[in-house]
């Protein structure tokens, strides 16, 4: 069982839904990055989305353009991160990593070196915005080869058809994003989401992770009222950039226990 799947069904065993918090790797420093994600942990999340930064994040809003710009000042690349991942296994075996990014940075290394080394990592789940679901058939027999979980994402506007096609090709759970835009948006419309959500579940049994304009507690819990996990980007990002060094992880720590009480005062 892979270790999204095992998250997946302890916490359904438990009756709760996912925290998937989002950060940049290398936001506001790459030295924060290892430390951001225990605390994280520490704090109730129970998968961590991890964005690899890339210079034209076009799926991306003004907020996680610049923790990607922080990020790249200091020149952090894909083996980088994957070099951050290594170092949070030493003292996390558990937790789910999914690395988020686009195409380019995995091309230039090679999607099947990619695999092997995210692999090597403890990478669990690959979410690569940019590989158009009908043409990642290649690049997803790479990753189930290396048990690592394709994460796809699904929008309002992907008809039944695509759907089916998308959840064939997923593995861990399947990111329905709540709005047509890019990340960091507003207006979360929650019966749309509901909606839409009853539908995909008719399709699949997967777990269905909801991102994409959820910035507050109330929002979280509304969502974690339909879904199986919450994911939060821009929000976390927005935290990282207002604190200082000495408060960047009391203030995460504290953001992420809001968020983990609002989920878990969902009833569903
Ligand atoms: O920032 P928001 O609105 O909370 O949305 C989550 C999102 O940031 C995270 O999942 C993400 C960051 N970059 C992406 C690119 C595509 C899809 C998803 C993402």
């Amino acid at each position: 069982m892979s270790r999204i799947q095992a998250t997946f069904s302890a916490l359904k065993a438990q009756g709760k839904k996912a925290l998937i918090p989002y950060i940049t790797a290398g936001d506001p420093h790459p030295r924060h990055t290892v430390s951001l994600m225990h605390a994280l942990v520490q704090s109730g999340a129970d998968i961590i989305e991890l964005g690899v930064p890339f210079s034209d994040p076009m799926a991306d809003g003004p907020t996680i353009q610049r923790a990607t710009e922080r990020a790249l000042v200091h020149k952090v690349g894909l083996g980088d991160v994957l070099e951050m991942v290594r170092e949070f296994r030493l003292t996390d075996d558990q937790t789910p990593i999914v690395l988020m990014g686009y195409a380019n940075p995995v091309e230039a290394m090679g999607q099947a070196k990619f695999a092997e080394r995210a692999r090597a990592v403890g990478v669990d789940g690959v979410l690569t915005v940019d590989y158009p679901p009908e043409e990642s058939g290649e690049f997803v027999q790479l990753l189930k080869a290396q048990q690592l979980d394709p994460i796809f994402l699904l929008s309002p506007t992907s008809d039944t058809h695509r759907v089916d096609m998308i959840v064939q090709q997923a593995a861990g759970f399947v990111y329905y994003v709540s709005l047509k835009g890019v990340t960091g948006s507003k207006n979360l419309d929650i019966v749309e989401v509901g909606t839409k959500v009853k539908a995909i579940r008719t399709q699949t049994d997967l777990p269905i992770g909801v991102g994409f304009g959820v910035r507050d507690a109330a929002t979280a819990k509304a969502v974690a009222e339909v879904a199986d996990a919450v994911v939060i980007g821009s929000r976390m990002i927005q935290e990282i950039e207002s604190s200082t060094e000495d408060n960047l992880l009391s203030n995460v720590v504290s953001l992420t226990q809001t968020l983990r009480a609002a989920i878990d005062a969902a009833t569903h």
